[in-house]
């Protein structure tokens, strides 16, 4: 299966370096998250990789090979862009059909993929008559076409409803477990967190993570025990006497930074503790995500100030 490289790609507009020295892989098999707070060079990235624009150094390849070179592009990467753009007075099966004939794929498969998204109802619809959602779902149709390989898709959430987004969860998932490599960027952690393994996040057109998702967030959200007792000041004494920091909150449940639910439990059981909840707080995407991103603009505002 096929594998995306980027090996020092760069890109500069003008005296501004929209992409700077990127160098990461995309393996297949599993859903990447590709995240960045906005201008970090996430869209500039993926059109270097589709051939839609030039690096300036470096190079983005699909299977040790760059776009351009593929002969029917369509059958080894679906892709998924804002700016594609169809043409709005054709039809979407039209639209459809077009892009199955200029890269040899069976004009069945345009029947199969407006199946699959759900689109086959407005099929001999002019695309300039769907809403921003059937819009989406046509370029994810147009992306899965060929049945390449390789899925790149820039917030293929965007302008769908919950049971799309749902369909679009699902969807990343199957595409993963059937080997395929797939890239999605989203401006919606939530989001990424319900279907990427990994991540991989620009600030400033560099790489700042690259990493299994699980790491990332346990790496930068500390672990918290979520608790509710009958016994407040019992409950209250029992964590100071091992030093733990808590915060009642006004509906009465605590919250113990730092803590692991394990040790909790055991201290609250060893003190007689009455509890009527105990709950493990997962540190979440969002948060590591925001933690990670200060931290790089932090970093990024005391050279500009200088
Ligand atoms: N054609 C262009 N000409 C000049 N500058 C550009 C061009 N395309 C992008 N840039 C600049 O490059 C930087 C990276 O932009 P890019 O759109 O790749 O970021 P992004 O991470 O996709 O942002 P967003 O999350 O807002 O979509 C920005 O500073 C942007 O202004």
């Amino acid at each position: 299966m096929s594998s995306i490289d980027l090996r020092d790609l760069t890109k500069e507009y003008g005296r501004r370096r929209a992409v700077d020295g990127l160098t990461f892989r995309v393996l297949p098999g599993r859903v990447t998250g590709f995240l960045g707070p906005n201008g970090a060079g996430k869209s500039t990235t993926l059109r270097l990789l589709l051939g839609l624009d030039r690096p300036t150094s470096g190079t983005a390849t699909l299977d040790g090979r760059a776009y351009a070179t593929l002969r029917e592009p369509l059958r080894h990467v679906g892709a998924l862009l804002d700016a594609q753009a169809p043409h709005g007075s054709r039809t979407g099966r039209d639209h459809l059909r077009a892009l199955a004939a200029s890269n040899r794929i069976p004009v069945r498969r345009v029947d199969e993929v407006l199946e699959e998204t759900g689109l086959a109802p407005a099929a001999r619809r002019r695309v300039k008559t769907y809403s921003l959602g059937m819009r989406q779902r046509l370029g994810i149709a147009a992306a899965l076409l060929g049945d390449p390989e390789v899925v790149v898709l820039d917030e293929p959430s965007n302008g769908l409803d919950p049971e799309g987004i749902v369909w679009i969860r699902a969807l990343l998932r199957r595409l993963a477990g059937e080997g395929r490599t797939v890239l999605v960027s989203s401006h919606l952690m939530n989001e990424t967190a319900s279907f990427a393994d990994h991540l991989v996040v620009l600030g400033r057109g560099r790489l700042l993570a690259d990493t299994p998702m699980r790491d990332f967030i346990d790496a930068r959200v500390q672990p918290r025990v979520r608790i509710r007792t009958t016994d407040p000041t019992a409950l209250g004494k029992a964590l100071a006497r091992h030093g733990h920091d808590a915060v009642v909150h006004d509906d009465g449940h605590w919250t113990v930074h730092h803590a692991r639910v394990d040790d909790i439990g055991r201290l609250a059981s060893q003190a007689e503790v009455p509890l009527l909840e105990l709950t493990a707080e997962e540190g979440t995407l969002e948060q590591a995500y925001l933690d990670l991103t200060a931290a790089d603009a932090e970093f990024a505002a005391q050279p500009q100030e200088a």
